[in-house]
């Protein structure tokens, strides 16, 4: 069996992500090395698939979705370690989706202010991106992911064996992310067998967050794609993945950087290839106006930046944030994209 190991280097909070079928049986060495007692298991997978830890231990079903990403869902976690007598020298495991390893996650640094969290994320997604980098965070009714943490996982276990259940939309859904990994690092991951692809987008999420944990500035390029993509999945009232609103974002991230004259016509092209030949949509859905996507990616900005377009681009410097965009020249590639069903 091969493994595969990606080392975040973050000091003394530095972890391994290892990536293999089987991975979850190795469980138990995890715990032992951090001399867990008992561990309380977080498990969206049905119980055939929920690792054992070695130790005692309580099992919490969990479901992935946004639904439960709440704060309630949290506390009841929390009461539920406590119930158990979860307590420092103790542990918490997270098995499933990104939604489940970000609650699972944020419990864990909240609970006794923090008990290591070993990830096991069962999702190409979260295998790729959710579980690595340590944000945790949950919803608010007012928008995703706004109350969370830096929380930093003790060990990440991708067992691809999980992947063998995974919906095929779910699979695209993650080659959203690994597709964009092309154009910020990664170099060419088409054609390779999937655990190295997913190894490879380990590998450079874990060099970007260890030069900048806490996003102060390297680390947006790991936004690569998402200012339109966020537009897009909610213009379409998350009809769109995640994922594929990322694609879609990609590959107008690279026809913005060309309209721009930052990057040449051969590498605009590069970006539909890419995406496209990882199965993904390369093309704005329909129905969807242009105008309100140029919204939506300025109400986004607002919140964050104070105003001017932002958006992450290619160019002769490789992959850098550029401030001010001049809204004319988004509208106009936006108008000359392709369309479905056009
Ligand atoms: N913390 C971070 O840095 C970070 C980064 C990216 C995304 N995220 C978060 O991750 C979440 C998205 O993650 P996701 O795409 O995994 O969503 P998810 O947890 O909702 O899972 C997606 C779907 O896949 C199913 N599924 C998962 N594993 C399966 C398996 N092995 N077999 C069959 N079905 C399976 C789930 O039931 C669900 O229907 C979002 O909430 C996002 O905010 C966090
Ligand atoms: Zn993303």
């Amino acid at each position: 069996m091969t493994v595969r190991e990606v080392e975040v280097a973050l000091g003394e909070r530095s972890y391994a992500v290892r990536i293999g079928p089987g991975l979850r049986h190795t469980l138990p060495e995890i715990v032992a090395r951090l001399g867990a007692r008992r561990v309380a298991v977080v498990s969206a997978r049905p119980p055939e698939w929920t690792p054992d830890p070695g130790v005692e231990s309580l099992v919490i079903p969990a479901r992935d979705g946004e639904r439960d990403k709440t704060l309630a869902w949290v506390e009841e976690l929390c009461r539920r370690f406590a119930d158990f007598g979860l307590a420092r020298g103790d542990a918490v495991v997270a098995c499933g989706g990104g939604t489940t390893t970000d609650a699972a996650g944020l419990a864990a640094a909240l609970y006794h202010r923090g008990l290591p969290v070993v990830h096991l994320p069962t999702s190409l997604l979260a295998q790729v991106d959710a579980s690595v980098g340590g944000k945790t965070a949950v919803n608010l009714p007012q928008g995703k992911n706004l109350v969370g943490a830096y929380w930093q996982p003790a060990a990440v276990l991708c067992d691809t064996d999980y992947l063998r259940t995974l919906p095929d939309r779910e699979v695209t859904n993650g080659y959203g992310e690994i597709a964009r990994c092309h154009f910020i690092g990664a170099g060419d991951l088409r054609g390779l067998p999937l655990a190295e692809q997913i190894a490879a987008s380990v590998a450079l999420k874990a060099s970007i967050v260890a030069a900048d944990e806490r996003d102060a500035g390297r680390r947006h390029v790991l936004n690569y794609g998402h200012t339109l993509g966020h537009a897009l999945e909610r213009a379409t009232g998350f009809r769109l993945r995640h994922g594929e609103g990322v694609a879609i974002g990609t590959v107008f991230a690279g026809r913005l950087a060309g309209e721009l004259g930052r990057i040449g016509a051969s590498r605009v092209a590069e970006h539909r290839e890419v995406v496209a030949g990882y199965g993904l949509p390369t093309r704005l859905p329909a129905g969807v106006a242009a105008g309100e996507l140029v919204d939506l990616m300025r109400l986004d900005k607002k919140r964050r930046t104070g105003g001017g377009l932002t958006f992450v681009l290619d160019g002769p410097r490789g992959v850098e944030p550029v401030p001010d965009v001049p809204e004319h020249a988004v509208s106009a590639v936006l108008a000359a994209m392709p369309r479905e069903g056009g």
